[in-house]
C-alpha cells in the first residue's frame, strides 16, 4: 500500500511548462505555452549561452586567482541594450559577489534540475535552468537596487518537464534531449554531482559556448579539483550577456568549487596531480588542511559511521505496494522512489499548467517569464491550538519520554512543542520544482559514504528494505509524527537514525501530508548541515525514513550543559552561522523551514550541526534574482568603514590566502593587514559594485499556524499570512536564546507568550553581557513587521553581511573547529551503546522492531 499516494498534495507539473518564444519587432521576448516540443525555452536558453564570453588568462595559480577575480566578461555590452546591463563585469568577480555557499549553489541547481529519468540530462541542464530563474537588475540610475525596476531582466524559472518514475526507467530519453543524452552518458559516474552537472552542461552548450566542449570530459579530476580548490572560497561565477541580434538574455552560472571550467583554464593553467578528492567538501577540507593545519581540521564527519569507500550513492525508496526493483540505484541517476510517482497529481499538474503564464516584458529591456503554481502547505487544522496530548495517540509506550523533555531543570518549559496545526494554507507563488531533487539522486557531499554502499547492498540482497533489516539500539526521541531510533543496518556496522511513523496514526490524525512533506524535503537535501536521507520505505503499517544519525544530541541539551546555560558568543556565532547556511540552502530549494529552535538543531559527531525536522516546513517557489548595480556606487566608503566584509566570502577578495587560514580570522589586525585592507578598499572603490544573487522565497505565503510558541513570528500569530521572513524571525529568537539562555518573549503561559511576541518590545537582559553587534543583529531580525526585518529582502545574504559575522569565512565554516563538545556528546556514547547492546540482548529485543511486532511510542 502506498500510503502517500492518496494524500499527496505536492506535485510537480509535467505539463504546461513548455513555451514558445518569439521576439517581436520591439525586441520583446514573448513566451507562449506550446503543445509541442519543437521549440522550447531550452532552445532559447541555449542560444542565450552563445553570448557568453569568458576570457581566461593563465599565469600560474596566482594569476589564475587574480583572473578569477578580474576576468573580464562582457555582461550586457553594447549588445546588451535590450537587456539593460551595459557595463562589463568580471564573470568570476560577479559570482564572488554573490556569496552563495557551494552547497547552496548546488542546492539551487538541484532544485532546478530535471527529475526525469534522463537525470544526466537533468544535471546537464542544471546551469541553464538556474539562470532561467535569474533576474538581473541593472541599477544604472544609481537608485537603490530594489528600486531599479527599470532595467530588469527576468528570466524566470521554468520547471523542467517531469517524467514519471516509469519514464525514468525508460531506456530512451525524450527525443528533444537525445543529442545530449549520448554525451552525458560518458560523464564519469563517480564525479560529484555538480561537477557532473557542469560537465554535462557542456555538451548541451557546446554549440554556443566554445570553451565548454566535449573535451572537458577528458579533463582529469585533479585538474578540475585544482580549480575547485582555487575557487573554493567563492561560490559561483556568473556571466550574462546579451545577444543583440536576437535580443536574448543569456546567463550561466559556473560553480567553480566543483565544476568544470573553461577548457583554456583547465588545460593550460591548472596543475595536474592535485590530490584533492572529488567531492566538493573534500576539496575544501584539503585546502583547509594545507592552509592551516593548526587552525582548521579536516572534516571526517561521523567517522564512526562513515568510511570513505563507496563511489556511488543512491537514494532508494520502497513501499510494500510498490516493491522496489531490488536495486539500490547504483548509478548516480536520481533514484526512482516508489512513492514519487504518486506525487504527480494530474489534476494539480493541469492547474499548474494553467498557472503558467508568460509575461512579456513591457519594453525591450525587460523580459519576464513567470511560472506560477501552488505552494503546498501541509496545513490541516486550527489556529492557535498547539498539539495537546489528546491529539497524540500512544501506540505502545515502551521506552523513555519524549526526547525534548529529557532535560528537565530550569528549562523544563523549554521542551517546546511545535505547533503543527494549521488554520488554512494559502497557496500562492510558484512551482517549487522539488521533483528534481526529490528523486533522490546523487548527493555529492555524502557520495562516498559507506552507508550508501551498505544500504545499496542490503537492498540488493533483500530485495526491499524493511524494519526487519534494522537492529534498534536505542530510542532517540519522539516527535509529532513518529519515533526516531538509533538503528544498525543488520550485518553492517552502519548506524542510522530510523524514523518510524505509523500509517494509521498519520492518516487518522491527518498528519500524512506532514510526513510526506518531511520525506520529500529530506530527499532533496544535500548539504553538510542538513540530514541525508539514505532510504525510505513503507510497509503496511509503517512509513520509515532511514536518515543520517547525529550522535551529539541537540543544541537545547547542549546549551544546558554550558556554564550559565548559555553559549559563549563565539560558540553561538558558530552555531547560528551554520544554521544560517542551512536556512539559506533551504530557501534556495524553496523551503521555508518554520520550526527553528535549539531542539531541532542536532550536533554531529564532529561538532558541526544538522538542522532536522522538516514536517512543518512550507514549500514554495523561489525566483533567484541577480542584482547588479552597473554604476559605481558609494558602497566602497561603507566598506572602508566596515572592515568586517573583508574576510567574508561575500567580499570578492576573500580568496586572499591569509583569509583562508581560518574561518574565524582574528579580529585584531596587524598593520600589514590593515594596509592590505585599505588597498582593497581603494581597489573596490574603483571596480563596479558586485552583483548579488538573491534566492529568497519572498513571495511565499501561508496562513498556517505552525511553529513553536516562543519562536512564532508575529505575522503567524496575527494570521496575516507569512513567508520566508518567519525564518529570519526565528533565527533572531534562536540567537537570543543561545546567548541569553531564554527566549525574549516568553510569558508565563502560551497565550501570554503569543501576546508578548506581538506587542512587547524587545529587551535585552543585562546578563550575560553580549556584544553590540550580536544585539544589533538580533534587533534587526526581531522586527515585528516582516517587511522591515533583516533578511526579508535579500535573505541570508543580507544577514551574512552583518558585523556580527565579521571575520567569518562562510565558505570554509564547515572546516572550522566547532565549539568544544562535552564528552558525553562524543562518539563514545555510540560505541558504548553498541557495546551495551551486545551485552543486553534483552533490551535489544525489546526494541527490535519488525513489521508485525513493533513497539514504539507515538504520542
Ligand atoms: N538524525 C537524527 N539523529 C539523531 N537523533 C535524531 C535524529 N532525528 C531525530 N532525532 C531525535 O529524535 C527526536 C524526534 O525527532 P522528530 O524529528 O521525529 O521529532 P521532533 O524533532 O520532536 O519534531 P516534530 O514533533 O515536529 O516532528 C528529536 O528530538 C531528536 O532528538
Amino acid at each position: 500500500m502506498d500510503t502517500f499516494s492518496s494524500t499527496c498534495e505536492i506535485v510537480e507539473s509535467t505539463e504546461g511548462l513548455d513555451f514558445n518564444f518569439s521576439v517581436d519587432e520591439k525586441g520583446k521576448k514573448n513566451c507562449v505555452p506550446k503543445s509541442g516540443n519543437k521549440y522550447s525555452i531550452e532552445d532559447d536558453i541555449n542560444s542565450l549561452f552563445e553570448a557568453i564570453d569568458v576570457r581566461t588568462s593563465a599565469r600560474g595559480l596566482d594569476a589564475l586567482r587574480k583572473s578569477a577575480l578580474k576576468r573580464p566578461i562582457r555582461v550586457g555590452s553594447s549588445q546588451a541594450s535590450g537587456i539593460g546591463i551595459s557595463e562589463p563585469v568580471s564573470l568570476k568577480q560577479a559570482l564572488r559577489g554573490l556569496c552563495i555557499s557551494q552547497a547552496a549553489e548546488m542546492a539551487a541547481m538541484k532544485r532546478l534540475s530535471k527529475p526525469s529519468g534522463s537525470s544526466r540530462s537533468s544535471e546537464a541542464g542544471t546551469i541553464k535552468r538556474l539562470y532561467r530563474a535569474v533576474v538581473v537588475e541593472a541599477n544604472e540610475s544609481g537608485l537603490p537596487l530594489n528600486e531599479g525596476k527599470g532595467n530588469v531582466v527576468e528570466i524566470s524559472l521554468v520547471p523542467e518537464k517531469i517524467t514519471s518514475n516509469i519514464s525514468e526507467k525508460m531506456p530512451e530519453a525524450p527525443k528533444s534531449e537525445s543529442p545530449n543524452q549520448a554525451t552525458y552518458s560518458s560523464t564519469p559516474l563517480d564525479m560529484p554531482m555538480t561537477s557532473k552537472a557542469m560537465m554535462n552542461k557542456v555538451p548541451s552548450l557546446d554549440q554556443v559556448v566554445p570553451f565548454v566542449t566535449e573535451t572537458e570530459k577528458e579533463i582529469s579530476k585533479p585538474e578540475l579539483q585544482k580549480q575547485t580548490s582555487i575557487d573554493s572560497s567563492c561560490v559561483a561565477v556568473a556571466s550574462k550577456e546579451v545577444q543583440q541580434g536576437e535580443n536574448i538574455a543569456s546567463a550561466s552560472i559556473e560553480v567553480p568549487v566543483n565544476t568544470a571550467v573553461p577548457e583554456k583554464v583547465l588545460k593550460g593553467k591548472l596543475n595536474p596531480g592535485s590530490s584533492l578528492s572529488s567531492s566538493s567538501a573534500g576539496n575544501i577540507v584539503n585546502k583547509c588542511v594545507s592552509s592551516s593545519p593548526g587552525l582548521i581540521k579536516p572534516v571526517f564527519r561521523n567517522k564512526s559511521f562513515i568510511k570513505k569507500k563507496g563511489k556511488q550513492d543512491s537514494t532508494s525508496a520502497f513501499s510494500s505496494s510498490n516493491p522496489c526493483d531490488g536495486s539500490a540505484n547504483n548509478d548516480l541517476r536520481p533514484s526512482t522512489s516508489c512513492m514519487d510517482s504518486h506525487t504527480h497529481n494530474s489534476a494539480v499538474d493541469n492547474e499548474r499548467k494553467e498557472n503558467v503564464k508568460a509575461s512579456p516584458a513591457s519594453n525591450s529591456t525587460n523580459m519576464s517569464i513567470e511560472v506560477n503554481s501552488n505552494v503546498t502547505d501541509t496545513s490541516t487544522s486550527k489556529p492557535g491550538s498547539s498539539l495537546s496530548s489528546g491529539n497524540r495517540a500512544k501506540v505502545v509506550t515502551k521506552v523513555d519520554e519524549k526526547s525534548r523533555s529529557r532535560e528537565k531543570g530550569e528549562f523544563s518549559q523549554s521542551s517546546k512543542s511545535s505547533i503543527g496545526e494549521y488554520s488554512s494554507s494559502t497557496s500562492i507563488s510558484e512551482d517549487s520544482t522539488l521533483s528534481g531533487s526529490s528523486r533522490g539522486g546523487s548527493r555529492p557531499h555524502m557520495s562516498k559514504d559507506l552507508r550508501w554502499e551498505a544500504i545499496r547492498h542490503a537492498q540488493k540482497h533483500h530485495g526491499c528494505l524493511g524494519l526487519r533489516h534494522f537492529k534498534l539500539i536505542k530510542k532517540l526521541g519522539c516527535g509529532d509524527i513518529g519515533t526516531v531510533y538509533l538503528a544498525e543496518l543488520t550485518g553492517t556496522s552502519c548506524l542510522f537514525a530510523l524514523k518510524v511513523m505509523d500509517n494509521d496514526f498519520l492518516m487518522g490524525r491527518k498528519k500524512m501530508p506532514r510526513a510526506q512533506t518531511e520525506r520529500e524535503i529530506l530527499q532533496m537535501l544535500d548539504h553538510p548541515f542538513l540530514p541525508t536521507l539514505f532510504s525510505h520505505f513503507t510497509t503496511e503499517k509503517f512509513s520509515c525514513l532511514v536518515m543520517e544519525y547525529c550522535p551529539g544530541g541537540d543544541l537545547h541539551v547542549l546549551r544546558q550543559k554550558q556554564p550559565s546555560r548559555c553559549f559563549s558568543e563565539q560558540a553561538a556565532r558558530f552555531y547560528v552561522a551554520e544554521v544560517l547556511l542551512a536556512l539559506e540552502y533551504l530557501h534556495m530549494l524553496g523551503v521555508v523551514y518554520r520550526d527553528l529552535k535549539p531542539e531541532n538543531i542536532l550536533v554531529r559527531e564532529d561538532g558541526h550541526i544538522m538542522l532536522s525536522d522538516f514536517d512543518l516546513s512550507l514549500r514554495c517557489a523561489v525566483n533567484p534574482m541577480l542584482l547588479k548595480s552597473s554604476s559605481p556606487v558609494v558602497e566602497p566608503t561603507k566598506k572602508a568603514s566596515s572592515p568586517c566584509t573583508e574576510s567574508s566570502c561575500i567580499d570578492p577578495f576573500c580568496l586572499h590566502p591569509s583569509w583562508q587560514v581560518s574561518c574565524f580570522t582574528p579580529r585584531l589586525l596587524s598593520v600589514a593587514a590593515a594596509k592590505s585592507r585599505k588597498i582593497k578598499s581603494d581597489l573596490a572603490a574603483q571596480v563596479s559594485p558586485l552583483p548579488q544573487l538573491i534566492v529568497e522565497p519572498t513571495s511565499a505565503r501561508s496562513n498556517s499556524f505552525v511553529g513553536t510558541h516562543e519562536y512564532l513570528a508575529p505575522e503567524i500569530i496575527k494570521g496575516e499570512g507569512h513567508g520566508s521572513a518567519v525564518d529570519w524571525w526565528t533565527f533572531g529568537i534562536f540567537l537570543f536564546e543561545l546567548l541569553y539562555g531564554r527566549t525574549p518573549f516568553k510569558g508565563s503561559a502560551n497565550d501570554e507568550t503569543l501576546s508578548n511576541v506581538v506587542s512587547q518590545s524587545l529587551r535585552f537582559p543585562g546578563y550575560p553581557v553580549v556584544s553590540f553587534h550580536a544585539r544589533d543583529l538580533i534587533r534587526g531580525l526581531l522586527v515585528k513587521e516582516p517587511d522591515n526585518r533583516l533578511g526579508s529582502v535579500k535573505g541570508a545574504a543580507e544577514i551574512k553581511q552583518h558585523p556580527f559575522f565579521e571575520g567569518l569565512n562562510w565558505a570554509l565554516i564547515r572546516c572550522a573547529i566547532p565549539p568544544e563538545l562535552p564528552k558525553s556528546c562524543d562518539a563514545a556514547i555510540v560505541s558504548q551503546a553498541m557495546a551495551s547492546q551486545k551485552k543486553e540482548n534483552i533490551k535489544c529485543e525489546e526494541l527490535q522492531v519488525t513489521e508485525e511486532n513493533v513497539e514504539f511510542e507515538m504520542f
